[in-house]
């Protein structure tokens, strides 16, 4: 419990003093963020209606003020939340560049508590982090020419922070906390949609094709609506993905945008996995299938390479089923396997047969063969 342990925390608490002391931290914790002129109204009201500036257009108008706002008041619940001492006026720290450090006001936390403001579901991207830069995602083509949202950001920093960013001796090379904080930002999941065409069955009822793709990463929903004096109309959704590929496009063209780009990760001891996700007769075994063939073509010309052959690399080759919630090796007779998780958490399949492969030919006939054992079923929709 640490130096401020007693039995009964609330009697010692004096509510007069601690609001009195309460407003000049909240003037301070203000200030330590340019946020200086929001104190007085604040400091004149209940703390209860401090929490609703926004809400109520009173206090931080600008979006940079909210932004800064918000900003204080999530380091405020992440510093509360790991202290569940009474608030001690003397024990404030306003020290370092923490914006208050050791700040802890009870009334406040219960209020922030009640979830009117949670501030933990926030997501640091709405926020701008501190440290995003530019790189390596572009620039929405949503936002108008020359938006730069990290210019809101930028001018929230502290003085301080802008006076290091002005001497090139600290802004370059990129500090460690810096340099992590952007290789997160490096996105590890790549989502590509492909639009099959219209089916036989679809073209024969004459159904509307209802996506539309363009600049190869956006597409259109038009869903056909009645108003209520039923007359109708077409609502239309907008989705961005790293890429969309319409109907046109080659399965060729699928494994150009897809797992080529990753082939050279899996020699930089990366793992990497690549999955289909659709409703049923959508074409996800029509765009998989041809993928693991392609895929060894390349794995197998890099093997080759010296400088690969000299660190023995090495191809080893698996292919089982998970159906029904069962599991099934396709390359052992459908014999049924279980799947465990390690010591260090790892899961393995107990007992599935890997086979070492150094041949195109060989991997398609491994792949013929599990094609053969797969489990298949037909519905109204394939
Ligand atoms: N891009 C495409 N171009 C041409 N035909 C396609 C395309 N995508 C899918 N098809 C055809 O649509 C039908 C359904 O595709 P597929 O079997 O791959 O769907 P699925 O998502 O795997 O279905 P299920 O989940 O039921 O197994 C197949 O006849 C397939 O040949």
């Amino acid at each position: 419990m640490g130096g401020h342990s007693n039995a009964a925390p609330t009697a010692l608490y004096d509510h007069a003093a601690a609001s009195d002391a309460g407003d000049a931290v909240m003037a301070r914790w203000l200030q330590s963020a340019g946020l200086q002129h929001l104190s007085s109204p604040l400091a004149s009201t209940r703390i209860d209606q401090r929490l609703f500036p926004m809400q109520h257009g009173y206090g931080a108008q600008s979006v940079e003020e909210r932004q800064r706002l918000f900003k204080l008041m999530r380091n405020l619940n992440f510093n509360g939340e790991s202290c569940s001492e009474p608030y001690t006026p003397t024990s404030q720290s306003f020290g370092g560049g923490a914006v208050l450090d050791g700040f802890y006001f009870p009334e406040f936390r219960e209020d922030l508590g009640a979830g009117l403001l949670d501030l933990h579901a926030m997501d640091d991207t709405e926020l701008l982090s501190e440290h995003v830069i530019s790189e390596p995602f572009e620039p929405s083509s949503f936002m108008p020419e020359g938006t730069t949202v990290f210019e809101d950001d930028f001018n929230s920093i502290d003085s301080k922070e802008r006076e290091a960013d002005a001497n090139p001796s600290l802004f370059l090379p990129m500090n460690e906390k810096e340099s992590n904080t952007r290789e997160n930002n490096v996105a590890k999941t790549k989502v590509v949609v492909r639009k099959r065409p219209l089916n036989k069955k679809e073209l024969a009822k004459k159904e509307d094709d209802v996506v539309t793709v363009y600049d190869s990463a956006y597409l259109i929903v038009h869903e056909p609506k009645l108003k209520v004096d039923l007359t109708a109309y077409v609502e239309k959704h907008e989705f961005c993905f790293d890429a969309v590929l319409d109907e046109h496009v080659s399965n060729d063209e699928v494994y150009r945008v897809t797992v080529e780009p990753i082939i050279p990760t899996i020699f930089e001891r990366t793992k990497a996995t690549c999955f289909a996700y659709g409703q049923a007769g959508s074409g996800k075994t029509y765009t998989m299938q041809p993928l693991p063939l392609r895929a060894a073509g390349d794995l197998v010309r890099q093997l080759r390479q010296s400088v690969y052959r000299n660190q023995r690399f090495k191809l080893w080759l698996s292919y089982f089923e998970i159906y029904g919630g069962k599991l099934f090796d396709l390359l052992s007779d459908r014999k049924k396997l279980c799947m465990r998780e390690d010591g260090r958490q790892q899961v393995c399949i107990v007992g599935l047969q890997e086979f070492e492969v150094s041949d195109v030919q060989i991997v398609k006939e491994f792949i013929e063969k599990g094609n053969a054992s797969r489990s298949t079923g037909s519905t109204g929709a394939n």
